[in-house]
């Protein structure tokens, strides 16, 4: 692992990092705020999803994060949105697959089965770098935006022991009903629809026998609220499933980053609660 570059922000340390990642068969990119707590004790960590056309420094650069997690004492670790550098046919042709936008599901076919498992790196093999890496103690917690809000959903649940709590902005909640969902979906797991089942926030809460508690924050001025983020579908299948959801609509708010700055803290305060810093 090598470190790419570093800054001195709220007492803290913003890291950015590449390293070789097995699972993904390619070299990566994340980055990593260390808040001054870690220069004494181990910290509990917030990971980051970030949507389409973003990498891992998206977030912290724009959302403004760093100043409270600081104060909280919560590392925060962004990994970037896709495999790089590996250069599949059509990989870099649109913004919405590929490069970008790995979705975090892992593929099954063809040609993305043998890098695009941005599933497995984000869950199992990027956490356990960061612990036997950093001053970071195994307490987790899980968030994101857009696509990375449909990441930090299923990643939490299909592990509903792995995070302490879970929230989104803007998820795309039921990737197999919108057009974004179903392009992915389509060319990295294939057709069969019951595999699809296994990544898709609805779905899963559909099936989980272990009910965790989500929060979402949602711009009501979204451009892409009706067509690909459909919270509605999230409300129903958790009302149906007994899924303690709070679904705050947020009147005149888009889908930009404006957005999050605006509701981080909220969200940080939450899984600050959660994992024992308040
Ligand atoms: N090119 C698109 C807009 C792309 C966009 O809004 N990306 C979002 C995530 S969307 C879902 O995953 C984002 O976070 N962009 C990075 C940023 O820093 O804002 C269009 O045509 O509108």
């Amino acid at each position: 692992m090598e470190i790419i570059s570093q800054n001195k922000v709220h007492g803290g340390w913003l890291k950015r990092y590449q390293h070789h990642s097995d699972v993904l068969n390619c070299d990566m990119t994340f980055t990593l705020f260390l808040p001054p707590q870690a220069e004494e004790q181990a910290v509990p960590v917030l990971y980051w999803l970030s949507g389409l056309e973003c990498t891992d420094e998206n977030f912290m650069q724009k959302a403004g994060a760093q100043r409270l997690a600081a104060e909280l004492g919560m590392a925060i670790v962004c990994p970037d949105t896709s495999p790089r550098g590996t250069n599949l046919p059509g990989e870099h042709d649109s913004w919405d697959l590929g490069s970008s936008a790995g979705f975090y599901v892992d593929a099954t076919e063809q040609p993305w089965e043998s890098h695009y498992k941005m599933y497995s790196y984000v869950t199992k093999e990027l956490p356990e770098l960061i612990t036997e890496s950093f001053p970071v103690t195994d307490r987790k917690a899980i968030s994101g935006h857009s696509m990375g809000g449909h990441g930090a959903l299923i990643c939490a649940l299909k592990n509903p022991k792995a995070y302490s709590s879970v929230s989104a902005f803007a998820p795309i909640s039921h990737p197999s009903d919108c057009p974004w969902g179903q392009k992915a979906f389509s060319h990295y797991l294939g057709n069969n629809k019951d595999n699809w089942a296994q990544f898709d926030a609805c779905d899963l809460v559909a099936k989980s026998s272990s009910p965790i508690p989500i929060l979402v924050d949602q711009g009501s001025a979204d451009k892409f609220l009706s067509e690909q983020l459909k919270p509605e579908a999230l409300t129903k299948a958790c009302k149906d499933n007994d899924f303690a959801l709070t679904l705050r609509m947020q009147p005149g708010y888009d889908h930009s980053y404006f957005f999050i700055t605006s509701f981080i803290e909220d969200h940080l305060r939450y899984h600050g609660k959660a994992l024992g810093l308040l």
